[in-house]
Formats: C-alpha cells, sequence, structure tokens
C-alpha cells in the first residue's frame, strides 16, 4: 500500500477558511502564519497514516526467552475522530514470544503504539489494531494491550466530565487464559 501524502497546501487552505467560518479574520496580524502552523502540526500529528506496523517491528532477536514481556505505561497522544481533539492516556503492551522465542526491542512497542495513535482515531480500534499488528508480525504466543485514555471531547465541550478515563484491552492467544491474564494484569496496575 503507498503512503498516503500529506496535503500542506489544501490543509493550509482548509484552515483558512475555518477561521472565516468561525468569524475570524485569517489575514489580521496575529493569524497570518496559523494556516501555515496549523498544517505542520496536523502532518505531525497524523504521521502514523503514512506508517504500518512492519515499518517499527523491524529489530526482532532470537533470545530463547518464552516468559511475559511487558512496557507499561507509554504516553499516548491521539486524536478523536470524532470531533478532531486529543484523547491522551497510557498504554499497556504485553506478549508472550512464539516458539521460536523470538522478541523484539522495547522501543518498538512504543513506537506501534505511535503508528496506530497519530492518526484519526477512536480508542477501541487503537487497542485492537497494536494487539492485532503484534500477532501478525511476532507470531506470539499471546498478546495484551490495555489502554486508559482521557478524551478531550468528553472534558472540553460536550458532556464535560473531565476526569473520566476509558479503558479498553485486546487480549490474545495464552493470555487468554485467566491464570496469565491475571498476572498481567496484576503488572499493568501494581
Ligand atoms: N466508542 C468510542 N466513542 C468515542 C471515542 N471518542 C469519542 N467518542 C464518542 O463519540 C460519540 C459521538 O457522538 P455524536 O452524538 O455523534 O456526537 P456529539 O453530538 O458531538 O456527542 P457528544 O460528545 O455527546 O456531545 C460521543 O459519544 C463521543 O464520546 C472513542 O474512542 N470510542
Ligand atoms: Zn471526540
Amino acid at each position: 500500500m503507498s503512503k498516503p501524502e500529506f496535503d500542506h497546501a489544501r490543509a493550509e487552505r482548509a484552515v483558512r477558511e475555518l477561521l472565516f467560518a468561525i468569524g475570524e479574520d485569517p489575514d489580521r496580524e496575529g493569524l497570518k502564519e496559523t494556516p501555515a502552523r496549523v498544517a505542520r502540526s496536523y502532518a505531525e500529528i497524523t504521521a502514523g497514516l503514512g506508517m504500518q506496523a512492519s515499518d517499527v517491528l523491524t529489530t526482532t532477536f532470537e533470545l530463547g526467552h518464552d516468559e511475559m514481556i511487558l512496557v507499561k505505561d507509554i504516553e499516548v497522544w491521539s486524536m478523536c475522530e470524532h470531533h478532531l481533539v486529543p484523547f491522551t492516556g497510557v498504554a499497556h503492551v504485553g506478549y508472550i514470544p512464539g516458539t521460536d522465542g523470538r522478541i523484539t526491542g522495547l522501543s518498538k512497542l512504543a513506537r506501534l503504539v505511535d503508528v496506530y495513535s497519530k492518526r484519526p482515531q477512536v480508542q477501541e480500534r487503537l487497542t485492537t489494531q497494536v494487539a492485532e499488528s503484534l500477532v501478525e508480525l511476532l507470531k506470539p504466543r499471546g498478546v495484551i494491550v490495555v489502554i486508559e485514555c482521557e478524551h478531550l471531547c468528553m472534558t472540553m465541550r460536550g458532556v464535560r466530565k473531565p476526569g473520566a478515563k476509558t479503558i479498553t484491552s485486546a487480549v490474545r492467544g495464552q493470555l487468554r487464559n485467566p491464570v496469565t491474564r491475571a498476572e498481567a494484569m496484576s503488572l499493568i496496575v501494581g
């Protein structure tokens, strides 16, 4: 699949239109550079659209490790696809290597979260995409992904419930076993 290109000129035109729509003057001093800034900012916060999991899950090692590996508290900044405002929190990503004992670099798990969070998203899909790409690319015996986020669309507008957290999980393979799952959850919560 070819990478979608970010169209800066189009984004700038759209921001200029939006400024008109809210009754602002995009040509006034303080706003002159705003369309270009917002376009650059959107290119950055949607950069995951131009990437796929295989771009980041590159380094794998044959370590013969067959116990769970868990990276917790990975910072998440994503964008709610309904309102285009951020949702933010943490992701916990764990897996039990496959029978070949192949593992990946720890940072790659955090990069994987970035691939799927840097785009318009819903939290449920983000959670499943991270889990399923690990299943596909690492062939692990089990995977657990738990994501806890606060959605600014529920905080700064609409229902206005600051502090409300949404928790989603995706569990695959041996981590569905109640004992293994409980061990993973105790590491995440503890
Ligand atoms: N399931 C799910 N819902 C989300 C997510 N992000 C935002 N939403 C919800 O998407 C819904 C969109 O509802 P709509 O009724 O179409 O939009 P709205 O009128 O702006 O809704 P309010 O936010 O209730 O004011 C809202 O209930 C949001 O809370 C997400 O990641 N997952
Ligand atoms: Zn929203």
